[in-house]
């Protein structure tokens, strides 16, 4: 995870510090970019140990649409509470906007159903996008959308370069990153994600692109940035999917099974609300 220990590097040695919504203070830089082979192993960072349980349950949740934290409650993921109100709603956030953004005429679309279809009948199309920057609805939402809107792209096989199917990329843009907090769980996000996508459409999986807007480190994290990139990082592990599964929405966490994780020390950090 070479990638990211350069970000928060770069962003640690070269950023502005800036005031922000939370009160907490950040240092901050504008515009950053890495980019992850999915071939090269599964990108989860290994200079602290990550909970990739959470990451694998949020992600399912998002892909269900839901809204409420009670699935994430049940499964002993926290990382929502702080936003949820007394019902434990969020608000029409990103499973809403993925699986159900409502039309003017009262209509609601599922873009995660129509980005499979559109990979598998037209995957030159340079429209395959899910965005959960839904403006009309912000206002209700606990929290804007942080990963905010993000695209495929299917490069063809390449049979005389052994590359037998096509293969799938995902790009993200994120407008705002809490890197040593959101970031790790993003990447692992967005790269589990593209896996699953590739999976259901019978591809190969290429590179997931990772595009920050503001990427920022809390000033309450400067002793745990400092910590880490002490730390050299270990090799990557391997994310084992169960092959079975051939809808999108099919997925159960038993499915997933992570390989040969090396890992330093778990780093506790407060979260900035
Ligand atoms: N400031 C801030 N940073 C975020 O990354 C973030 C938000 N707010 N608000 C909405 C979601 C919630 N996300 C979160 C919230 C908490 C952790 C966190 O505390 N992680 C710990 C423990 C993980 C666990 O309990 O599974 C960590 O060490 O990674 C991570 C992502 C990502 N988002
Ligand atoms: O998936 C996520 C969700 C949230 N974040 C971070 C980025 C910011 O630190 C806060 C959101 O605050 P805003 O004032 O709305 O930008 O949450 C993340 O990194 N990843």
């Amino acid at each position: 995870m070479k990638q990211y220990l350069d970000l928060l590097k770069h962003v640690y040695e070269n950023g502005v510090d800036k005031t922000d919504r939370t009160g907490t203070g950040t240092r901050s830089v504008f515009g950053y970019q890495m980019r992850f082979n999915l071939k090269d192993g599964f990108p989860l960072v290994t200079t602290k140990k990550l909970h990739l349980r959470s990451i694998i349950h949020e992600l399912i949740w998002f892909l269900q649409g839901d809204t409420n934290i009670k699935y994430l409650k049940e499964n002993g993921v926290s990382i929502w509470d702080e936003w949820a109100d007394e019902n434990g709603n969020l608000g029409p956030v990103y499973g809403s906007q993925w699986r159900s953004w409502p039309t003017p005429d009262g209509r609601h679309i599922d873009q995660i159903t129509q980005v499979i279809e559109q990979l598998k009948k037209s995957p030159d199309s340079r429209r395959i996008i899910v965005s959960a920057w839904n403006v009309a609805e912000i206002g209700n939402m606990a929290l804007p959308p942080c990963h905010a809107f993000f695209q495929f792209y299917v490069a063809p096989a390449q049979p005389e370069k052994g590359i037998l199917k096509p293969q799938l990329s995902c790009q993200l843009y994120q407008r705002s990153a809490d890197i040593f907090l959101g970031v790790p769980f993003n990447i692992a996000s967005y790269a589990l994600l593209t896996m699953m996508v590739a999976q259901v459409c019978d591809m190969e999986v290429g590179d997931f692109v990772h595009t920050l807007g503001d990427a920022h480190i809390y000033s309450n994290h400067f002793e745990q940035t400092e910590l880490q990139l002490s730390r050299e990082p270990k090799p990557l592990p391997t994310m084992k999917i169960n092959p079975d599964v051939k809808n999108i929405f099919d997925f159960k966490f038993e499915d997933f099974e992570l390989q040969n994780y090396a890992f330093h020390p778990h780093i506790k950090a407060p979260v900035a609300v």
